[in-house]
């Protein structure tokens, strides 16, 4: 099949690249000039493991092209996807303006029937308004436009294997061939597939979002409630997961959910629920809950030490979440933000997102190559993602390189009984902080 994908962000890149694999014909465009100069060159614009090894095979291969043009990318393709960004606007709804561009330059440049395929997450009701300004702007009036809702469910740092081994492939549409078409590209993903009206399609990716999200305030609520009560945050996801009907997925609690989708999506959902007259007072909460969540480690600081004004503090982990370099609404920002109004001096460190860091940091923040050199000489350490490198680094090294060994550690990297016998203080999430019993001060407790 010859496939067009507009977009090559992280969901039209990563489309584009399996279906590559697969087996199809493939070209992506985007208007990004740069993001096309590195991918004709094999480079992916973004980390993700996997992608650019993954880029370089089909491109040589022939079954992968980048173009800036769309009227070239689309020339013969009997299938569209649009997998363009939809961020927020101030007031939390979609901004579909991307979407809006991309259906008007299609209508202008289709010469033939074609089946689109929306991957980006939109509100309900858009695809109809895609088809509405395709049928308009469209100049040969007897070409056939099929519309297919076909919502994206990977996550960032798995984005590739996540494709792969999908749950399930929901393929929305009101027409039965262009629906059988689109399960037949996606066959040999050998993923169940499911197919519903396009409107169902639309809120399934809302309804997944919102749902995963409320999982994880649920369990940061509960994980605050572990703290005041004496309880473990951990053991009790634990043994609430064991139950199939809740799950053991979605139960980390920590400083609260991040990313460019969780928060978008979240907002989105509550604007198009209020555009229809209700009230969804759940999800106000879930994302009330998360705002104040990634404030916890500060408050606890600023218990501990009465006063940031002056500290040194190490940051280390920067990005939303492990493995990728994606700074869109990580925690780092409003915490290390918040660290620098109180006064503190902060050293950060990320394996990966360091240069995506520093466009969106407070010019204050000094940036460090290894976690060695963050945490030389500093009063404490907020661990705000867990890297592999992060949670395997040596722990003897910590009393050894900082001023004092204390760590807020805000994704439970830890086991707190093993870092007494490093002699580190240690504050974590939804447990007993640790004290070094000659140093625990009487207003600690
Ligand atoms: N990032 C993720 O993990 C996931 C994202 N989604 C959804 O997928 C959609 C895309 O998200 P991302 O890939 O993260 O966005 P992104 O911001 O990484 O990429 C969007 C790309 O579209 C390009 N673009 C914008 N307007 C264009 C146009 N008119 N013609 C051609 N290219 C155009 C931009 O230059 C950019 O490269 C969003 O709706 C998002 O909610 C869904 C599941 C996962
Ligand atoms: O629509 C999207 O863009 C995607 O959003 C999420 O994927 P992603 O944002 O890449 O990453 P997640 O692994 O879901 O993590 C999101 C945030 O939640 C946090 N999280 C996750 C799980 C958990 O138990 N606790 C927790 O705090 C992570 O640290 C991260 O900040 C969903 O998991 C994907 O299914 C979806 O396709």
């Amino acid at each position: 099949m010859k496939i067009a994908v507009i977009g090559t962000g992280y969901v039209g890149l990563v489309t584009g690249v399996c279906l590559a694999d697969i087996g199809h014909r493939v070209t992506c465009i985007d208007v990004n000039i740069t993001k096309i100069r590195l991918l004709r060159e094999g480079k992916s614009p973004i980390f993700e493991p996997g992608l650019q090894e993954m880029i370089q095979r089909n491109m040589l291969e022939n079954r992968l092209r980048f173009t800036n043009e769309i009227n070239a990318g689309i020339d013969q393709a009997s299938i569209i996807y649009i997998a363009v960004g939809t961020p927020s606007n101030e007031d939390g709804t979609a901004d579909l303006s991307a979407i809006q561009d991309a259906a008007v330059s299609i209508a202008k440049h289709i010469k033939h029937d074609v089946v689109i395929v929306t991957k980006s997450t939109v509100p309900i009701g858009t695809n109809d308004r895609i088809k509405a300004i395709i049928e308009d702007h469209k100049v040969d009036k007897s070409i056939r436009v099929d519309i297919v809702s076909n919502p994206e469910f990977l996550r960032e740092g798995s984005a590739i294997s996540d494709t792969f081994n999908g749950d399930r492939i929901v393929i929305g549409s009101d027409s039965e061939k262009a629906a059988d078409i689109i399960e037949e590209i996606n066959k040999p993903f050998q993923i169940p597939i499911f197919r519903t009206s396009i409107r169902s399609a639309e809120m399934i990716k809302y309804a997944s979002n919102a749902f995963l999200a409320t999982k994880i305030s649920f369990i940061n609520e509960i994980s605050n409630l572990c703290e005041k009560l004496d309880a473990d945050v951990t053991e009790v996801a634990q043994g609430m997961g064991m139950d199939k009907r809740i799950g053991t997925h979605f139960l980390n609690a920590g400083i609260g959910y991040g990313g460019s989708c969780f928060p978008k999506d979240t907002n989105a959902l509550v604007q198009i629920a209020g555009n229809a007259n209700h009230e969804f007072e759940l999800l106000k909460s879930v994302i009330e809950v998360n705002k104040k969540q990634q404030k916890i480690l500060i408050e606890k600081a600023k218990k501990r030490f009465d006063s940031l004004d002056g500290l040194t503090i190490a940051v280390l982990g920067l990005a939303f979440k492990p493995n990728t370099d994606d700074m869109r609404e990580a925690a780092s920002i409003p915490v290390i933000s918040e660290l620098i109004q109180s006064g503190a001096r902060v050293l950060a460190y990320d394996p990966i997102a360091n240069e995506n860091a520093k466009r969106v940091l407070p010019k204050e923040v000094t940036f460090c190559k290894s976690i060695e050199e963050a945490i030389t000489k500093t009063d404490c350490v907020f661990i705000l993602t867990e890297w592999p490198e992060i949670v395997q680094f040596e722990l003897a090294k910590y009393p050894l390189f900082m001023n004092r060994a204390v760590i807020f550690d805000g994704r439970n990297c830890f086991d707190p009984k093993k870092l007494l016998a490093y002699r580190i203080e240690y504050h974590s999430v939804g447990r007993s902080s640790t004290y070094l019993e000659v140093l625990k001060p009487s207003i600690l407790k």
